[in-house]
């Protein structure tokens, strides 16, 4: 499913947090937006995921205006990771996950056989089958994360937002998520899913993603494959870095090293 952000800006009490945003998610694509701290990277995420309603410009979904759908009808397309998740006070991680299958079911519905075959299967796939008895707030930072990452495959939607994933994760995690978001993007799901992430690591954004966006101070300032994206002026000048670029041995991929500027 293809994600179009046409002229998208947000003003909150006077400031221009988001300005005039034209972004670009290709089915089945990976799509990282990347940008230093407050530079709006939020912002533009909570609109393409319905929690913020832009002051102007659109969120289409294979060219259906998302902000105008009813809200189930937009959950059955698109799942979120927000960066902060504070209201599964007292659920298990089982029920938290059962969340995702909601938009699939009708008002009155139970929770059907095939909805916890798709539970289990998500939380499996992110490493986290045995947890699903416990508390979801007796969690760590990292555990909550892989839950909420399988919640969001239980959804199963054709579009995924995620506000940085790999966020209290460590290293190998960080990995297999990404990873795991990449295979399914790649069409390891029927149809393949859209990925749109913000991410902090420039490297993990450069050696996962099809394709980056560029925010600071609210505009988009650069896009198009990492390695024609991640040049040292742009690090200069957006993050007020020195890099040094290399190619990963394995990969190819363009990897970065950094030094303080000046
Ligand atoms: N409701 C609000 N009212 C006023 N200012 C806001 C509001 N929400 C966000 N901002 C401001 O907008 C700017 C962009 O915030 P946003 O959270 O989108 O940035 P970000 O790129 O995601 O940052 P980070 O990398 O630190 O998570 C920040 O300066 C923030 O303080």
């Amino acid at each position: 499913m293809k994600v179009d952000v046409d002229g998208l800006s947000v003003r909150i009490a006077g400031a221009h947090l988001v300005r005039d945003v034209t972004l670009r998610a290709g089915s089945g694509r990976l799509v990282g937006l990347v940008g230093p701290n407050g530079s709006g990277k939020s912002t533009l995420l909570r609109c393409v995921y319905r929690a913020l309603r832009p002051t102007a410009g659109t969120v289409r979904l294979d060219g259906e205006d998302l902000h105008a759908m009813a809200p189930r009808e937009g959950a059955r397309r698109l799942a979120a990771l927000p960066q902060e998740v504070v209201t599964e006070f007292g659920f298990t991680v089982a029920e938290v996950v059962a969340m995702g299958r909601l938009p699939h079911q009708r008002a009155s519905a139970r929770t059907s056989a095939a909805d916890r075959d798709h539970c289990a299967r998500a939380l499996d796939r992110v490493g986290a089958a045995h947890l699903a008895e416990r508390a979801f707030l007796s969690l760590s930072g990292g555990e909550k994360q892989r839950v909420l990452i399988a919640r969001a495959l239980a959804q199963e939607p054709k579009v995924l937002v995620l506000d940085e994933p790999t966020n209290h994760l460590d290293i190998a995690q960080q990995l297999e998520v990404l990873t795991l978001v990449r295979d399914r993007a790649a069409g390891d799901v029927p149809g393949g899913m859209t990925v749109l992430t913000a991410l902090h690591d420039l490297n993990l954004a450069a050696g996962y993603c099809d394709e980056l966006y560029v925010i600071a101070r609210g505009a988009i300032v650069a896009s198009g494959a990492p390695a024609d994206v991640l040049t040292p002026q742009l690090l200069a000048d957006v993050f007020g870095v020195r890099a040094h670029r290399v190619r990963h041995p394995e990969s190819g991929s363009v990897q970065l090293l950094f030094d303080r500027l000046g």
